[in-house]
């Protein structure tokens, strides 16, 4: 039997901002249908190994292979040609929703299938009768097909996050890597974006790599936890390990006065 191939694998991925380190030798793997939460506190390269796992951030050469489904995004510091097969397979959601905010919700939607598409039929708008129905069903399933028509710039920041949810669901991506999603939503929006793509993970098995803020909804929607401190992973395990000294140990001692505000015993 052939051993299922990972939905990520990073090797020792290194990447440096002049002094800075941002990550430090990460190596992680993710396996296919797994909802993966990356935490740990502002500044510690979460959102950097995101970003080098779907090549947006080229690793330095130190670094180890990353890949998406067996498909090479990048190795010792160079982008890999196979780049956009492998970032193909994976949609990207951001904390600021990265939808074209000048055309409706339905059209940033029906954008998904862009990639599956030759270019000039793209280019002229020549989507399919098949990628239109995929559209409307997506926007109905994320609960903002009554916003179809809106221009994405009016909507709120909930319902465009539920858009560039869609548009993932439209390309038909087998992994969602999203990047702090809720930490521009008011509570209700946040608990929807989070339910939803816990559904997604859980019904459709996509695989699902968040980073959070918060710890709590790693806790309610995520069975795995990586914590990053210093740009070194020192956590990788089930989130019910992350045990209040755990915590403390990642966020440091100022941690202490949000969990005893939470009443945090364990
Ligand atoms: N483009 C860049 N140029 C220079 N330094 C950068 C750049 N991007 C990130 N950094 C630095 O790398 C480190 C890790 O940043 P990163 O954004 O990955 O952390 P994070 O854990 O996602 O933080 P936050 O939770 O605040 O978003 C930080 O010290 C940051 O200042």
């Amino acid at each position: 039997m052939t051993e299922a191939i990972p939905a990520l694998e990073i090797h020792d991925a290194t990447k440096t901002y002049g002094p800075m380190r941002a990550i430090s030798n990460v190596s992680l793997s993710v396996e296919r249908g797994e909802m993966v939460a990356l935490i740990g506190p502002s500044g510690s390269g979460k959102s950097t190994l995101l970003r080098a796992a779907s090549g947006l951030v080229v690793a330095d050469t130190s670094s180890g292979p990353i890949r998406i489904f067996g498909d090479r995004v990048q190795e010792a510091g160079k982008l890999s040609r196979g780049v956009r097969r492998a970032r193909s397979q994976v949609g990207f959601i951001f904390q600021q929703f990265n939808l074209v905010k000048r055309i409706s919700l339905y059209a940033n939607v029906l954008l998904g299938a862009l990639g599956r598409m030759p270019g000039w039929k793209g280019a002229l708008g020549r989507f399919s009768t098949e990628d239109r129905k995929k559209a409307m069903e997506a926007l109905e399933r994320v609960g903002v097909i009554e916003h179809a028509g809106k221009r994405a710039s009016d909507l709120s920041g909930g319902q465009q996050q539920r858009g560039a949810i869609a548009r993932a669901m439209v390309q038909g991506a087998q992994a969602i890597f999203a990047d702090e999603p809720i930490a521009s939503l008011d509570p209700v929006s946040a608990r929807n974006v989070m339910q939803l793509l816990s559904e997604l993970n859980s019904q459709d098995g996509i695989t699902v790599v968040v980073t959070l803020h918060q710890v709590d909804y790693a806790l309610k929607y995520c069975e795995r936890a990586v914590a990053l401190k210093d740009g070194h992973v020192i956590y990788d395990g089930p989130t019910s390990g992350l045990t209040r000294t755990r915590l403390i140990e990642i966020y440091g001692d100022e941690y202490i006065g949000v969990l005893d505000e939470e009443g945090a015993t364990s």
